[in-house]
């Protein structure tokens, strides 16, 4: 059995100084009945405790770590940067380098904004689509998370999902009824939707793919007909891909789907694991923003050189190429996953989209929230511990998806497969 005392030990101080002992409330391992591990180190694939015990590592920051931890060119350029100063309040080439890129590679943008957080990218976007439009209703999916912001605090996933929280208190009541909320994958709902409140629409916000009740991917034709719908009504489409973009693929979801939206919200990736978030679209609508336009954005540190770093020579690093290699270990994973669950007659419905893959215990498909809410969670809670004593770090909630990265190896898979095998026999 892995001892772990030195975690034990900290998360009791954590917990008397930070609501839940953390700082972000799916760090606090509620739904596993588990206390929080603390994390010392990462190299690779690989991330070690406070106690000494190394994991193969697919939470990856939840998202971010691409290339995996503390990979070399990053590391090294970070440290170039540190030793120049760590912001200036002033614009920087590195902004322009890392903007040239994105928009080169995100089909949707044409001029874009950063930001700190996927958080202030969608209030931001959202912000901008009101004003472009005039209107001030908007419409989101079920089981979507988006952040924490007033507007989008509502049916979400992640974290909120987990804790069974669908409306936070502390949203006013004002700004909820603004936020019309549908199941994801329902056109039909989307529709009905439209015809009640088509006119004052602002926007339609989703994840083109959905990481945040576990990995639920866009049926056929959804993703279009939101195109068409949205376009219809003169309602601003926005993709939220903090967490897709650029780890569904080269191109990000919109490119992997061929739906090109108005506006396009990132983060994670991006930052290369460090602070970041950005929007941007269409350059008629980011005109709107000041000091161009009159709506209000900004940030003392957003573009912050250092966050620019890490997330430029992250994306210079995955090249078509990559994102391929990445691919392949996800198939050998998916299928050592199929393997296991047939060898232990466990019912197991497995999702992915590039780099995302979502494992539910759940007997039927999981497409949206309602489905996906059937899963159990009492045996995801039992292979959670288990995967953790045999050095598999996974996000520790049903309803988040696992990542892999550049760094992942065969041997990882394998060790991995072997672990989930074993695991699948005590359940
Ligand atoms: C799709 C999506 N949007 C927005 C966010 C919010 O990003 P952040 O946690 O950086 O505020 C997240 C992640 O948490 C996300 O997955
Ligand atoms: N899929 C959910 C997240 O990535 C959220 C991370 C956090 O809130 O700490």
């Amino acid at each position: 059995m892995k001892k772990f005392d030195n975690s034990i030990s900290e998360f009791k101080t954590a917990k008397e100084i930070m609501p839940g002992g953390v700082n972000s409330p799916v760090r606090a391992f509620n739904s596993v009945n588990m206390d929080a591990l603390f994390m010392e180190e990462g190299k690779g694939s690989k991330i070690t405790d406070i106690d000494g015990n190394e994991y193969i590592d697919y939470v990856l920051s939840w998202g971010p770590l691409i290339l995996g931890h503390a990979n070399e060119r990053v590391v090294n350029e970070l440290q170039k940067m540190v030793a120049k100063g760590t912001s200036f309040g002033t614009p920087t080439v590195i902004e322009n380098k890392l903007a040239e890129l994105v928009i080169d590679r995100v089909p949707s943008i044409e001029m874009m904004r950063m930001v700190n957080s996927g958080t202030e990218a969608t209030m931001s976007a959202l912000r901008a689509a009101r004003g472009y439009t005039g209107r001030d209703k908007i419409l989101k999916f079920e089981g979507n998370y988006h952040g924490h912001g007033d507007s989008l605090l509502i049916k979400a996933g992640s974290g909120v999902a987990t804790l069974g929280l669908p409306d936070s208190p502390g949203v006013p009541k004002s700004v909820a009824e603004n936020t019309i909320t549908v199941p994801y994958n329902d056109l039909e709902s989307v529709r009905y939707a439209f015809e009640q409140y088509g006119d004052e629409l602002a926007a339609v916000i989703v994840e083109p793919v959905s990481g945040n009740m576990g990995v639920v991917p866009p049926e056929n034709g959804f993703l279009q007909g939101l195109r068409e719908i949205t376009e219809e009504h003169g309602t601003v489409l926005i993709f939220d891909e903090v967490m897709s973009g650029f780890r569904v693929g080269y191109n990000s979801a919109q490119g992997h789907f061929g739906v090109t939206p108005d506006m396009t919200c990132l983060g994670k990736v991006i930052g290369g694991g460090l602070p970041v978030g950005a929007y941007g679209g269409k350059r008629e609508i980011m005109e709107t923003i000041a000091p161009v336009g009159k709506v209000y954005q900004a940030g003392t540190l957003s573009g912050n050189p250092l966050a620019m770093t890490a997330g430029y020579e992250t994306l210079r690093q995955m090249t078509e190429e990559a994102y391929g290699t990445i691919e392949q270990k996800v198939d050998r994973l998916v299928e050592g996953f199929r393997e296991a669950a047939d060898e232990n007659d466990i019912p197991l419905a497995i999702n992915r989209a590039g780099s995302m893959v979502g494992v539910f215990f759940n007997d039927n498909a999981v497409t949206n929230f309602e489905t996906a809410g059937n899963s159990d969670t009492e045996r995801f809670a039992k292979y959670y511990r288990g995967m953790i004593e045999e050095g598999i770090f996974l996000p520790p909630s049903q309803f988040e998806g696992l990542f892999l990265s550049a760094a992942h190896t065969d041997e990882d898979i394998e060790k991995t497969i072997s672990a989930v095998k074993k695991v699948f026999k005590t359940l």
